[in-house]
This record gives structure tokens, sequence and C-alpha cells, in this order.
């Protein structure tokens, strides 16, 4: 079962890019889910922070070109091959370390905070190795910006439709100045009843991860022509997990948003035909 919806996954997230490409952001999906699988995994409850120190450097090595195993090598060999910098690697096993200390958010910062590390992060590896159409007149820095803005809407989705799920281990990662502006607490996450109060608190958290995916969109089409396509399958694929949440009337407490296999198949084409838009070739007046 995890292994299907990991092959799954991987073909929705590399279709069509060449095969160097797709071996690199193979090896950087593997690495991440690894990462993820040590606070995560079966052997969450064993993981100290000396033990991401151990990870820590084992990244640092193979950065060095002395990967520890297989897995590290295929990491090592796409660093050599594509300029991926460490620092985003870095912050990701940094957020794996707060994920361990921290179970509560104070406000929408904290949670940005969070999410750049565990999401963020994905987005600013990948994007040297999709790597930028050439004839984009966009900056640099605006589609790495675009990219940091999916993984967070990434994440920021992952959260809404884990509520439940997540305050069985105790975590609420909802801000938590909002929840009490909304007239909401701790307990009523616990106790999981869906009110008006929930639902018009959800209306406002999904709005906010929906601009979030907007900003993204952005920056797509900047991308290289072949990476477009699983970077819009992905994108379309994620964002319709908010949807579902309004479809299950806000039950994200013990309903998980699931989205179809119809639909799912059905978003291939659409993530297609937008692939095939690429850089505006008007003078882009921010650059000019
Ligand atoms: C083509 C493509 C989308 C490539 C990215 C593939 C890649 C390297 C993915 C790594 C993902 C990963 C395992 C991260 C570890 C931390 C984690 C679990 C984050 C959560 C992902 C959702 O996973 P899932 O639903 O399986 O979660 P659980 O099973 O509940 O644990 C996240 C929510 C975030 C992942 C973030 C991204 C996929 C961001 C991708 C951004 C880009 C590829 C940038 C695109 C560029 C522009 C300009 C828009
Ligand atoms: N039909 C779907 N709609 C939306 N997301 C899906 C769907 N199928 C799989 N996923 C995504 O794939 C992830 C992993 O699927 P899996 O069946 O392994 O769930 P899981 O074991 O509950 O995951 P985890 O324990 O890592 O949160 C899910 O967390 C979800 O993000
Ligand atoms: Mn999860």
């Amino acid at each position: 079962m995890k292994l299907i919806t990991g092959v799954e996954k991987y073909v929705q997230r590399t279709l069509l890019m060449t095969p160097e490409r797709q071996r690199a952001i193979w090896a950087i999906y593997v690495w991440c889910r690894r990462t993820d699988e040590l606070v995560d995994g079966p052997n969450a409850s064993q993981i100290t922070p000396t033990a991401l120190d151990r990870w820590q450097s084992r990244l640092e090595d193979l950065f060095a070109g002395r990967p520890f195993d297989m897995l590290d090598a295929a990491l090592a060999d796409t660093v050599a091959k594509f300029p991926v910098d460490i620092q985003p690697f870095k912050d990701m096993i940094e957020g794996m370390r707060m994920d361990l200390k921290k179970s509560r958010y104070k406000n929408f910062d904290e949670l940005y905070l969070y999410c750049y590390y565990v999401a963020g992060t994905v987005g600013l590896m990948s994007v040297p190795v999709m790597g930028i159409a050439p004839e984009s007149q966009a900056t640099t820095e605006s589609v790495y910006n675009a990219a940091l803005a999916l993984g967070i809407a990434n994440q920021l989705t992952n959260i809404l439709r884990d509520v439940g799920e997540d305050a069985k281990r105790g975590r609420i990662y909802l801000p938590q100045d909002e929840l009490a502006q909304a007239g909401l607490s701790d307990e009523d996450i616990f106790a999981g009843k869906v009110t008006d109060k929930w639902r018009s608190f959800m209306k406002s958290q999904i709005l906010r991860a929906r601009i979030f995916f907007d900003e993204a969109e952005k920056g797509v089409t900047e991308l290289s022509s072949a990476s477009r396509w699983p970077v819009w399958a992905s994108l379309l694929l994620y964002r319709q997990i908010l949807d579902e949440i309004e479809a299950n009337d806000y039950n994200n407490f013990t309903k998980r948003a699931y989205v179809s296999k119809a639909n799912k198949l059905l978003a291939l084409p659409v993530a297609y035909t937008r692939s095939l838009i690429g850089p505006s070739r008007i003078s882009n007046p921010v650059k000019a």
C-alpha cells in the first residue's frame, strides 16, 4: 500500500521530465521522505536531536562527495550535476528539530517558519534541477518565491487536512492567536465538533492557503518546458484537497479529505494543457 502510493506519487511528480532531471528529483524526493520518516515514521519515538545531528553530518558528507549509502550516493550525484545549495536541506532538518520540541504555534509567523522549514525548502531544492526557461524574463528571485509559495501552500493544506489526525497525537499546527480570535480553544479541537465557529475559522484558513497557491501559479510558467507539467499536476492535485475539505462541510476531525481517482485523472490533461503555456514574450516591466 505504502509502496503503491509511493510509486503513484513519484509518477505524478516527475512524469515527462528529462531522465537526468527525473533521477535528480527522485534523489531529492527520497532524501526528503527519509528525513520526514525520521520524525514521522515507525521509529520516531527513538529519534533524538542527536540522531538529527548525525543525519546532518551525513548530509554534509554527501555534499562533499562522501555518501554513506546508495541513496545518499544518488543525491551526491545530483548535487554534483546541478547547482543545488545545501542550505534548504539543513533547514529541513531544522524543521524536524522544531517538530520534536514544539506542538503549538503562537501565530502565523511561527507557523510560516515551520512550513518554510519542512516544505518551502522542497521548492528551493527543486528549482535548480527543474530549471528556468531560457526565454524567461522573470527574475530568479521571483521564481524562487513562487517555488517557496508552493511548498507553503502544500504544507498549509496538509495541516488543514490532518487537523483530527494531528490532534490525536496532541499536536495543533493552527495559529493559537487566530483560534482565540475565532472563539476557539485547543479543547474545541480535541472535542472535534464541526460548529459554525469552526466553519468560519476554516474558511479563512483555506482562503490563505489558496492565496499561496495563486502566488505559486505565477512561477510555474517560468520553469523550463519539460518541468511545467509535473509541477502543474502537483499544484492542481494538492489544491483540490482544499475543495474536498469544503465538500466535507469542514469536518477535518474525522473525515480525511480525499481526492477521487477520477478527479486525479482529470487533473492530468488540465495540467498538460497549462504546461504548454510558457513565459510571456512581452517584455517584463519589472525586470526592464
Ligand atoms: C515535481 C515536484 C512536485 C517535485 C517535488 C518532489 C519532491 C522532492 C518532494 C519531496 C516531498 C517530501 C517527501 C517532503 C518531506 C516533508 C513533507 C512530508 C512535506 C509535505 C508534502 C506532502 O506530502 P504527503 O502528502 O505525502 O504528506 P504526508 O504523507 O502527510 O506526510 C508536503 C506538504 C510539502 C511538499 C512540498 C512540495 C511538493 C513543494 C514542491 C515545490 C516545487 C517543486 C517548486 C515548483 C516551482 C515553482 C516555480 C512553482
Ligand atoms: N486520493 C488522494 N487524495 C489526496 N491525497 C492523497 C490521495 N492519495 C494519497 N494522498 C497523499 O499521499 C499521502 C500518503 O498516502 P498514504 O496512503 O501512505 O497515507 P498515510 O500512510 O496516512 O500517510 P502519512 O502517515 O505519511 O501521513 C497522504 O498523506 C496524502 O497526502
Ligand atoms: Mn502528514
